[in-house]
Formats: C-alpha cells, sequence, structure tokens
C-alpha cells in the first residue's frame, strides 16, 4: 500500500477477566439437599472473577498468515475479539501496541476488518449486493484504490506462491482498467461522470472480490436465512470475509473461517486468506482442526491451552519445538492433530478430563517452557522492536458521507421489503381484515335505539382506537426483531451510523403507517355508519394514522431495548394493558382511583379514543334528539378538543420516537463500542504519533551500544 507502513499488532501480559456468579454452596449436588436447592434461587448472588486470558505476550506481523489454534473454550474468541475491540465486558490488563503505538481494542476497530464465527447478512441481499454495500458504505482508502483495482488475483495470487483465481475454475474478473468518463460520454456534466466512475469503481471491486472468494457461481443469489434458504454456510463465510477484504483494511481479525466447511472450500479460504496476507496485511484467524494442506498455508500459529500461550511463531517450527520436548510427529501424521493430541493432553501426564487445577498447572508450565525456549525468546524480542513506522491516515476505517449513508439504507430498505413482502401483505391483510370485521359486527349500527347505538359506536370506536395502535407496535416489533442482529453486526463494523441508519427505517416505514390505516378506515368508517361528513371521516383517518405512527415508535422503543422478541412479548401487555385500561372505555378516567389516574394522561389509546368519540358524538343527534354531548359529559373523556387530542398522540409519537433513538444508540454503543468524536481523535492521534517511550528509549540504548 502506496505511503502506508505494515501493521504489527502487539500485547504483554495481556490478561482478561471477567465476573461470574460465585457458585454458592447450595449448587450441585451437595449436602443441602431438596431444601439447598429450593433455598438457591434466594440467596443473595455474589460474583468472583474468571481470568479468561493468562499474561499472553505475543505479535502477529504483517505479510503473514496467523492461525490462533487450541481445544475449545481455551480462549481463542475472546483473544480475538479482545484484539478486535468487540470484547466490551470484562476487565483488561496488559499492554497492546500497532507498530510500538499504545493501542487498544478500541483502536484496533478503527484498523481492522472483523469476521466473527457466525456472521448476519440481510437474508434478502444478494452476495454481490452485500459485497458492493461494504464498498459503498466503507470505501477503500483512496491510496489504494487504484492501486487495487489495477492489480489483478493473478497478482495476488502469485505473491502468495499461489495458483490465480482463474486456475482454481474461480471466474476471473473482466476488465480491470477504469472506464474514463470523459471519454466516454463527453456531453455528461462533470458530476455524472465522477458518479459513473465511482459505480463502475464499486462493480470492478466487488468483482474482484468475488472472483478472489470463489462466489461467481452464486453471486446473484440471495443470502437467505433458516426460513428461506439461501446460499450454503461456506458461501456466506466467504461473502462475510469478502466484505471485509474489499475495505482494504490492514489488519483482518477472523473468528473461525473454515469450520462447517468441507475440506475444499476450508482449503480454498485458506489459501485466500493467505493471498490477502502475501499483500502485507496482518491476517489472524481461529481455525479448528486444520488439515494437513491447510497446515502448510499457515505462516505463524499461536497455540492456546486455559488461556495460555504455549506456543507463538512460525509455523515451521512447531514441529521442531513439540519434538524438541520429545514428541516427535511420526512422518504422515498430521502435525496439527499432532500437536493437540500429544502437546496439549499427553505431556505433562494432564489429568482426567475437567481437572481443571491440573489442567491449569500444566499450561503454566507448557507456557513456561515457551516463553524460555529459543522460539520464545525470539518472539519476544520480536515484541520488544516492533515496526515503528507510524499508522498512516489512510489505513483508518473511511466511511461514506451522511447523506450516501442515509441513500444507500433507504433504497435497500426499500428493496428489501418489496423482496420480502410477506410483512407488507400482511399488514395489508389486517387493515382489510379487521376493517370489514369490525364494519361488519356493527353494520346499521345507526338503525338501532340510541343506547344501544351509543354503546356500539364507543365499543367500535375504542377497538378502532386500540387495533390501529397495536397492529403498528406488533408490525415494527417482529419487522426488527429479525434485522436486529443485522443492525448490530453492521453497525459493530462501522458500515454507517445511527441517525442514517434511523432515519432510512423510518422514510421506510412512514407509507406503510400512513396507507394502511388509510385502508383500514375507508372500509370501517362507512360500513359502521359513522356521521356522513366528509372532514369527520378524514379527521378519523388522521387519528388512525397518528395512532399507527406512535404504534410504530413504541414498537421500535420495544424492539431497540429488549433484547429479544419473548422480552418484547412479555413486556408489551405490562406496557400497555395500563393504556387499554385506562383508554377511556373501561372505566371511567373521570371517576378512577384518584393516584392511578395519571395513566389516561400517557396513555396514546385515550387520546386517540378521545379524538374519534368526540368527532362522533360532538353535536350529534339520535332519533333527533341533541344526545351526544351529554354522553360525552357522562363519560368523561377530557377538557380537550379534537385536534389538541390528536396533538397530544403525535406528541407521544414524538417522545416515544426519541426514546426509540436513544435506545438504539445505547444498543449500538454497547455492541460496537462506538466512542464519542473527541475519544476517536486521541485514540486515532495516539496511533500517528511517536512511538511508546518504552520503544524509543530501547532504540536510543541500541544505537548508543551499536556506536
Ligand atoms: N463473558 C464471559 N463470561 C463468562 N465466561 C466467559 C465469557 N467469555 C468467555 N468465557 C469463558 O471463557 C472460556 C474461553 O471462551 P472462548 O469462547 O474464548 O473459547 P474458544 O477457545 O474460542 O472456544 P471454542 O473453540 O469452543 O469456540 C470459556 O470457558 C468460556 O465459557
Amino acid at each position: 500500500m502506496e505511503h502506508t507502513a505494515p501493521l504489527q499488532v502487539s500485547f504483554e501480559n495481556l490478561s482478561y477477566s471477567v465476573k461470574v456468579r460465585a457458585r454458592s454452596k447450595h449448587d450441585g449436588s451437595g449436602s443441602g439437599g431438596i431444601l439447598g436447592r429450593v433455598r438457591a434461587p434466594f440467596a443473595r448472588t455474589s460474583y468472583e472473577d474468571k481470568t479468561i486470558l493468562h499474561g499472553l505476550t505475543g505479535t502477529f506481523r504483517p505479510g503473514r498468515l496467523t492461525a490462533i489454534l487450541g481445544p475449545s473454550g481455551s480462549g481463542k474468541t475472546t483473544l480475538l475479539n479482545l484484539l478486535a475491540g468487540h470484547e466490551q465486558s470484562g476487565t483488561v490488563t496488559g499492554g497492546i501496541w500497532v507498530n510500538g503505538r499504545p493501542a487498544s481494542g478500541a483502536s484496533l476497530r478503527l484498523l481492522a476488518g472483523y469476521v466473527s464465527q457466525d456472521d448476519v447478512i440481510l437474508p434478502t441481499q444478494t452476495v454481490r449486493e452485500a459485497i458492493e454495500m461494504s464498498i459503498i458504505l466503507r470505501p477503500p482508502p483512496l491510496s489504494t484504490e487504484s492501486q487495487e483495482t489495477s492489480d489483478g488475483i493473478a497478482a495476488l495470487g502469485a505473491a502468495a506462491g499461489l495458483r490465480a483465481a482463474g486456475e482454481e475454475g474461480l471466474p476471473m474478473p473482466v476488465s480491470m482498467e477504469v472506464p474514463r468518463p470523459a471519454q466516454d460520454a463527453p456531453k455528461e456534466g462533470a458530476a455524472a461522470a465522477r458518479r459513473r466512475g465511482k459505480d463502475a469503481h464499486v462493480e470492478q471491486t466487488g468483482a474482484h472480490a468475488i472472483a478472489l472468494l470463489g462466489l461467481g457461481r452464486c453471486q446473484d443469489t440471495r443470502v437467505g436465512d433458516s426460513a428461506d434458504k439461501g446460499i450454503s454456510g461456506g458461501e456466506r463465510k466467504r461473502t462475510a470475509i469478502a466484505q471485509e477484504w474489499v475495505t482494504q483494511a490492514p489488519i483482518m481479525f477472523l473468528d473461525e473461517p473454515t469450520s462447517g466447511l468441507d475440506a475444499y472450500s476450508a482449503l480454498m479460504v485458506a489459501k485466500q486468506l493467505k493471498s490477502i496476507a502475501a499483500r502485507g496485511r496482518t491476517v489472524v484467524a481461529v481455525v479448528h482442526q486444520p488439515s494437513s494442506e491447510m497446515f502448510e498455508l499457515i505462516d505463524d500459529l499461536l497455540v492456546l491451552l486455559e488461556g495460555r500461550i504455549v506456543y507463538l511463531g512460525p509455523r515451521a517450527g512447531l514441529v521442531d519445538y513439540v519434538a524438541a520436548l520429545g514428541l516427535p510427529c511420526a512422518m504422515y501424521s498430521n502435525p496439527a492433530d499432532h500437536i493437540f493430541n500429544a502437546v496439549l493432553f499427553a505431556h505433562g501426564g494432564v489429568a482426567t478430563p475437567g481437572s481443571r487445577a491440573t489442567t491449569a498447572e500444566h499450561a503454566d508450565q507448557l507456557q513456561l517452557m515457551w516463553r524460555q525456549s529459543e522460539a520464545g525468546v525470539q518472539l519476544q524480542a520480536l515484541v520488544d522492536g516492533p515496526e515503528l513506522a507510524p499508522v498512516h491516515a489512510s489505513q483508518f476505517r473511511r466511511t461514506s458521507p451522511a447523506l450516501a449513508q442515509l441513500r444507500y439504507l433507504t433504497w435497500r430498505g426499500a428493496q428489501n421489503a418489496l423482496r420480502n413482502p410477506l410483512v407488507i401483505n400482511m399488514r395489508l391483510g389486517q387493515a382489510v381484515f379487521f376493517g370489514l370485521l369490525i364494519g361488519f359486527i356493527f353494520l346499521n349500527t345507526d338503525d338501532r335505539p340510541a343506547d344501544v347505538l351509543k354503546q356500539n359506536f364507543s365499543g367500535a370506536l375504542f377497538f378502532v382506537a386500540t387495533s390501529n395502535f397495536l397492529l403498528a407496535v406488533l408490525s415494527v416489533v417482529t419487522a426488527f426483531a429479525g434485522e436486529r442482529l443485522v443492525f448490530l453486526r453492521e453497525s459493530q463494523g462501522g458500515y454507517y451510523a445511527l441517525p442514517a441508519y434511523f432515519l432510512s427505517k423510518n422514510i421506510i416505514e412512514l407509507p406503510i403507517q400512513v396507507i394502511m390505516p388509510i385502508i383500514y378506515s375507508s372500509i370501517s368508517y362507512w360500513l359502521l355508519g359513522l356521521r356522513h361528513d366528509g372532514v369527520k371521516f378524514i379527521v378519523y383517518t388522521v387519528t388512525a394514522i397518528a395512532l399507527n405512527l406512535c404504534g410504530f415508535s413504541f414498537g421500535l422503543f420495544l424492539a431497540a431495548t429488549f433484547e429479544d422478541v419473548s422480552a418484547v412479548m412479555t413486556a408489551l401487555p405490562i406496557m400497555f394493558l395500563p393504556f387499554f385500561l385506562f383508554g377511556g372505555l373501561l372505566v371511567n378516567t373521570g371517576n378512577s382511583t384518584v393516584w392511578l389516574r395519571w395513566i389516561q394522561w400517557i396513555s396514546p389509546i385515550k387520546y386517540g379514543y378521545t379524538a374519534i368519540m368526540k368527532n362522533q358524538f360532538a353535536g350529534f343527534y339520535i332519533d333527533g334528539q341533541p344526545v351526544g354531548d351529554a354522553y360525552l359529559d357522562a363519560v368523561q373523556l377530557g377538557p380537550f378538543s379534537v385536534g389538541v387530542n390528536i396533538v397530544f398522540v403525535l406528541a407521544l409519537a414524538f417522545a416515544t420516537w426519541v426514546a426509540a433513538y436513544l435506545s438504539l444508540m445505547r444498543l449500538a454503543r454497547k455492541s460496537s463500542g462506538i466512542h464519542s468524536r473527541s475519544r476517536t481523535r486521541k485514540l486515532r492521534q495516539e496511533l500517528e504519533g511517536p512511538p511508546d517511550a518504552r520503544f524509543v528509549a530501547r532504540d536510543k540504548g541500541a544505537d548508543t551500544a551499536a556506536e
């Protein structure tokens, strides 16, 4: 990469611990018996520290593919997440540096691409669209765009000593030349030409990534999910890798990119990672049970046992290291399997499985042996003498401008809605069904005696108010539940900022929340036989729209606040039943228990119901008698006019809308560790600034010694 230095990530004495529930004496099958187990839930919860990573020292070098190996539960994912800035909950001690500059998970997040174990991609996107989205929303550094575009896959493969992608039976990208807009279309304006050039760049970089990751055959297939099968698990993983690759991040962390793949696909992915590393990037991947062919592709290995490093260094040196411990690898056995079987479990006579104390002692012993070995000493020298070039500004992750994010997300949201029409169809079906249902249940109410008419209209209007509100809440909760993981992953990955996402969701939802109540109202109003007055019909419809908007905001707030749909469904009745109770029909709010009356003032149902009741009954005559106003006085719906009640519904909608935004912000910050601009600036300055005093002092010392 022009003007940029490769990045070396080093860490020393890195420990990580979390708080876990302390084992109480009532736990397990102890002496407490049944009584102990009954009392346990009422016992006070206490917490203790659980150390997952124990004083790790090591370095990940640029231009090399490093694999993290280790038994299940040894801390591989935790280490990767910690370095990638995705582990937030515990306590970290020790130092992390990038090229000798003090760093942290948060600052590495500005530099590194991250592929998690189970990346969630929007199911309605095709593979190509998902990759192009990454290029559009997270454009690669400007200095590398042309370079990467003009280099072919062959160059990548050659650099890694691999065959070119085309030789693997993969499609080669078409021309790598970026068209010159001015020559192609002399008459078009400069802005249009720039746009065309940019589109061509996105298309070509996308094609490049598709070819590199062997996704040619499925590039136009939708990603899908468990309900609507799309691409295979392996193709999904490679799509996620391609999404990170196109950002040109100088560091890439991948958690089990080859798990769940067949041997050939796993080997393909490993080769592709190797070729990516060969471009000078730092690639670190957690790998489970690599085949011997895959093992050969790995440059450096980090072997973890019980949260301790028992080896970190060149792959080629591991077999010798193990042999030096007295455990030579047999000629035809897979070295990766040998490490597991011989070193991690047999050497030192690790006791029975589950004997944690013995295993931890054994791991400590192995960590110490490794540190004292020649490989360990060499590694310490690398940690102590890191690359000292500062991080270049172009190496930080870029995001597209806010307006471009909004435009793209709105387009994607509309496409998602059209490709997954079930949600809109369901909403349409509900509007028509409930409009007809209520219309036919209360059909010809206007011909009934006055008392029946008052009761029926009150009931029907209450149902109209509650159903408009609730249907909107439920539709948003279910729609967002499916998208929540996608939002979390994309905001973690820095695809977009929250305002763009939030606004785009509103832009997509707004027409639905307006059109559906219009349909509902148009059917129900006339079937119910409400007052034959165009203005009153409009007021009725506007109230229904306001209630839908309010329901939308409440739904969004709930979906953003609670972790999953079942939690929302538990919270829903607790929040809404009081609104219904104080909605104006079930209890005469003017005569209800004094200290609970305030609930009516935060109930959107109450305001909406009051608006359509007053719209119907104010100045209403039955059998020539002006009974409407007297009826309104009797049911005590409050002093406010129809218009004011509608404004209150809209005000509640706005307040909840703001609360939903804040809740989403909390969610995004919690999951992605997003920091304020000033903190981000500070993190960048540290990485762009002078090296840590520790390395500078060492350097000076070395210079003096040389003189
Ligand atoms: N937040 C946490 N709270 C409690 N325990 C945790 C937490 N995070 C990780 N652990 C524990 O730390 C250990 C290491 O977990 P980690 O997921 O890093 O292992 P791993 O080596 O990646 O395992 P696998 O190969 O099975 O994915 C496990 O015993 C796990 O239960």
